[in-house]
């Protein structure tokens, strides 16, 4: 009979034999030959790292950084050691690790997501929640956990679910309801399915949509506030980019308003005294509006066209109409003005045959050029200005009265700086950086001569102002310009503008006709003008401004 010792050289595994205080007897050779370590020494010392199981049954152990499995079996007074190489374990132990890892994470992101996320088996026992349950239905997470759907609506805790209808249609279901605290839920089931096509679990997700209706509620207000604020700058920009200033309530307003007619083509009737920016207005509403994406903006300034020449200029000729005249003929302002806009400035200047043509090209949208036989069809709209009193002159005789029901359409009038002084330092504060800037100068303005050109009656309005500006950026030395500064004709002392020698009287009659007319230069655009305010002829003022070197600003 073969010993125990010498029959374990035939087993093909590693093997060997221990007496019971577990040192090594016995090695067999399968097991010998493979390592380095040499036997006769206690199972501790012997192998790097053991660990016993079933109470003894089985150990694991670690050599040479190898790893074994042994079955062992009490012989006598002897262990017997069976074995096996057990790299398989290693790496199942390495991938129960890495689960359990993946099983950590997985939870921290259902814990972390902000939608509620409810895990049930095949038979709807709920097997895992997260911490949005519990904001989204008011009840703790883990009450759920064990129990099945069915038994969690019986009970009144769920108001519906979409589990049972997962399992039943075998593919995600959505609704959308109120839950217990009245808000709005949409609420998503999707089946994970076996390799076998069977359903094992179904995940829920629950979106809480009361905040994201809030949130979305919420962006519509920032949106349609900012779309707002945005249109308000637009305008805002939209003015001081035009170079317009535009500060006092009044302004705004009518500002505002001339925006809102700009796309219709009515015609409109801009009033207001000199120099009060009635032009400016006009020109706003052309750019503001879609003709000037179509047609031209032509200005007529009807009091400084000869009044014979007016009718020409207004709607043309024909080739040979009269004397001097171009041989082709030449289109009128009218014509120039297709499909845009003709401003017809100082309208109360045209006499009253020319307001009769004028009557006619309104109604009936056509116009015959001086010398024509054929009437033109024109597309035109039509602003007029006037510093005149259009209703005076009704009663006088000398504007037509149906001619001032056609072009007041749509009225506008712009009040006299003094009567918006809102607007004064804005338009100082515009016009100093203006020629600042155009002659490269950086002068200011001192306070005090701010708080008297705010009090100022600016007879000659926003061209006064403008003019005065350039004036004094111009001729003052100092880069601070104060009252000192200012021309004759704004200082409030009575010295200035007297005579206080004994001159002759032509003299004196000289000076005071200097002092006029430069002042009227200062507030009139025209020699027809300052003629007209002066009480006297164009031509006189032509020739008197010649003589006391007097420029229109
Ligand atoms: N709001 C404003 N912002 C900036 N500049 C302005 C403004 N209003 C008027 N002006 C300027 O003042 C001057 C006179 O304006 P505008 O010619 O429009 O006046 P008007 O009322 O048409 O004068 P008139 O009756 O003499 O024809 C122009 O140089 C114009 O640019």
């Amino acid at each position: 009979m073969i010993s125990l010792g010498a029959s374990i050289d035939y087993f093909p595994v590693p093997a060997f034999i221990t007496r019971d205080d577990n040192v090594i007897i016995k090695l067999n050779s399968q097991f010998s030959k493979t390592i380095k370590t040499v036997g006769n020494k206690h199972i501790n010392q012997f192998f790097d790292h053991i660990d016993m199981y079933e109470e003894g049954a089985f150990m694991s152990a670690v050599l040479e950084e190898r790893q074994f499995l042994f079955l062992r079996q009490k012989i006598n007074d002897n262990f017997l050691y069976i074995g096996k190489e057990t790299a398989f374990l290693q790496e199942l132990n390495q991938k129960v690790i890495e689960l359990e890892r993946l099983n950590r994470e997985l939870d921290s992101i259902i814990n972390s997501s902000y939608d509620g996320i409810y895990i049930t088996d095949n038979k709807g026992v709920t097997l895992k929640t997260n911490d949005a349950i519990e904001r989204i239905t008011g009840i703790p997470k883990e009450y759920y956990i064990g129990k099945t759907v069915d038994k969690l609506m019986k009970r009144g805790i769920l108001k519906n679910s979409v589990t049972p209808k997962v399992l039943k249609q075998r593919r995600t279901v959505s609704v959308v309801q109120n839950n217990y605290q009245n808000k709005e839920t949409l609420i998503t089931g999707s089946p994970v399915m076996n390799e076998k096509g069977d359903i094992e679990k179904v995940i829920t997700n629950i979106r809480d949509l009361s905040e994201l209706n809030s949130l979305l509620d919420e962006l519509n207000e920032v949106q349609k506030r900012s779309d707002e604020y945005e249109r308000e700058l637009k305008k805002l920009k939209g003015f001081s980019d035009q170079g317009i200033i535009v500060e006092s309530q009044t302004m705004t307003e009518l500002y505002e308003m001339a925006e809102r007619i700009a796309d219709f083509d009515a015609t409109v009737l801009i009033l207001g005294e000199t120099g009060v920016g009635k032009d400016v207005l006009a020109r706003y509403i052309y750019r503001s509006g879609l003709r000037s994406e179509k047609g031209e903006f032509i200005k007529v300034n009807c009091g400084a066209i000869p009044p014979e020449l007016l009718e020409s200029e207004l709607f043309g000729y024909e080739g040979g109409a009269f004397t001097g005249a171009n041989k082709k003929g030449k289109p009128g302002m009218f014509e120039l003005a297709d499909n845009g806009v003709i401003f017809l400035d100082e309208v109360g200047e045209l006499p009253l045959k020319m307001q009769v043509k004028l009557l006619q090209v309104i109604q009936d949208g056509m116009l015959q050029r001086v010398g024509a036989t054929k009437s033109k069809k024109v597309d035109v709209r039509i602003i007029a200005a006037t510093n005149r009193n259009l209703r005076e002159m009704i009663k006088e005789g000398t504007f037509r009265e149906d001619l001032f029901y056609r072009l007041n359409v749509i009225p506008f009038t712009i009040p006299p700086l003094r009567e918006r002084r809102d607007d004064i330092l804005a338009l100082l504060q515009f016009f100093l950086d203006k020629t600042n800037n155009k002659y490269g100068l950086n002068k200011v303005l001192t306070d005090e001569l701010k708080r008297f050109l705010y009090d100022w009656e600016w007879e000659g309005n926003v061209r006064e102002m403008a003019n005065l500006m350039e004036r004094l950026v111009l001729t003052t030395s100092s880069s601070k310009i104060s009252i000192e500064h200012l021309p004759p004709e704004y200082r409030n002392d009575e010295q200035d503008m007297k005579i206080t020698d004994i001159i002759p009287l032509n003299q004196a009659a000289e000076l005071a006709e200097k002092q006029v007319i430069s002042l009227a230069a200062q507030r009139y655009k025209s020699t027809y003008q300052i003629a007209e305010a002066l009480q006297t002829s164009q031509p006189t003022i032509v020739r008197k401004m010649k003589k006391y070197r007097i420029e229109i600003k």
